[in-house]
């Protein structure tokens, strides 16, 4: 568990966070978005005290970070960053052992550790022996990763954990560490300025502007209940799409239609669970035939449905908000 209370950071007279309060839940991913210098950051590095808070108070598992030193405090927080921070001298598999070594971990115990995140991380064993700058940047940064996670903190904090990727690395980086057993568990603080990616990994978004907090929610309240013009506009050009990221088939059941099966030549069996981009994906017409989805599972009951029955739903749906 994260709390900040009335948190505020000032630099040269200028705060550049300014009163903020949150509470972080364990297992929660809590997103940290906005716009370039509004504090995300500067609030990010307060929780490990990579930066002391100006105000305010910051309990990390309950306890006030400033009541131990900030080497143990750390030791429970795994910490990535935008930029490639892997020590050019020691190798790949030297720079996932810092924190073991410094654990005084004995080198078996580290070996198999290492062993495990890298198959998890999808890296080749061949890297261990290699250097960091002999990595591409996606290598690099299941490196970082690998390094945060080695000594299974229960805390992780990410700063623009993908944002030195292409694009195309990024989004399959992004859905392989969402997938991560390891990341479930965690109590994840991120900071980003993607929409996008907030949406698709936060369980709990925190919208900042200029140091202050505009809204903090779950991704769907953001989107249908805006607390203010600026958390309206902000997510006004994507909107359409974040709520197919969004919601999903369940969000939206009482209003699906159940449509007469005969008339369909394509099915395909889904999960109720799967989102609204995902069920319009696979309603796309193969071989010129509508394709009808069964959704199935033991907790609902079964519904035959197509594209348009969804944007029905949707439309309903929005309209009940
Ligand atoms: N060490 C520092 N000294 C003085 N000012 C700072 C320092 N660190 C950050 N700031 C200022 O505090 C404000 C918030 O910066 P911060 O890096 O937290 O924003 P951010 O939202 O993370 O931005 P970005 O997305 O560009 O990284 C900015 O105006 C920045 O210039």
């Amino acid at each position: 568990m994260v709390s900040l209370q009335q948190v505020t950071k000032v630099f040269e007279n200028r705060p550049a966070v300014n009163n903020i309060s949150f509470t972080v839940s364990a297992g929660e991913t809590f997103i940290l978005l906005g716009t370039s210098g509004c504090g995300k950051t500067t609030t990010l590095k307060m929780i490990n005290r990579l930066t002391e808070a100006t105000e305010g108070t910051i309990l990390v598992n309950g306890k006030n970070i400033l009541e131990q030193p900030a080497t143990i405090l750390r030791r429970n927080i795994g910490y990535v960053v935008q930029h490639n921070t892997l020590f050019p001298h020691y190798s790949v598999a030297e720079n996932i052992a810092v924190v073991p070594n410094l654990l005084l971990w004995d080198k078996e115990k580290t070996n198999a550790r290492i062993n495990k995140l890298i198959d998890k991380l999808h890296l080749s064993p061949n890297l261990l022996g290699v250097y960091p700058g002999q990595l591409s940047g996606g290598e690099a940064q299941r490196v970082n990763l690998a390094r945060a996670l080695v000594a299974d903190p229960p805390i992780l904090l990410m700063d623009e954990p993908f944002g030195a990727l292409d694009t195309i690395t990024r989004s399959a980086i992004r859905k392989e560490f969402a997938q991560l057993d390891e990341l479930k568990r965690k109590t994840i603080v991120m900071v980003t300025h993607d929409v996008q990616e907030a949406f698709e990994m936060g369980s709990r978004i925190c919208l900042m502007d200029k140091g202050r907090i505009m809204q903090t929610g779950k991704p769907a309240e953001l989107l249908f209940h805006p607390a203010n013009d600026f958390v309206r506009d902000f997510f006004s050009e994507s909107w359409l799409q974040l709520c197919f990221m969004v919601l999903k088939l369940t969000d939206v059941w009482p209003f699906l239609l159940n449509e007469p099966a005969s008339e369909y030549a394509n099915y395909e069996e889904v999960s109720p669970a799967i989102t609204l981009s995902k069920a319009m994906q696979l309603t796309k017409e193969k071989n010129e035939k509508k394709t009808l989805l069964v959704v199935n599972d033991n907790t609902t009951d079964k519904k035959t449905i197509t594209g348009e029955g969804i944007l029905y739903a949707f439309s309903e749906y929005q309209r009940n908000q």
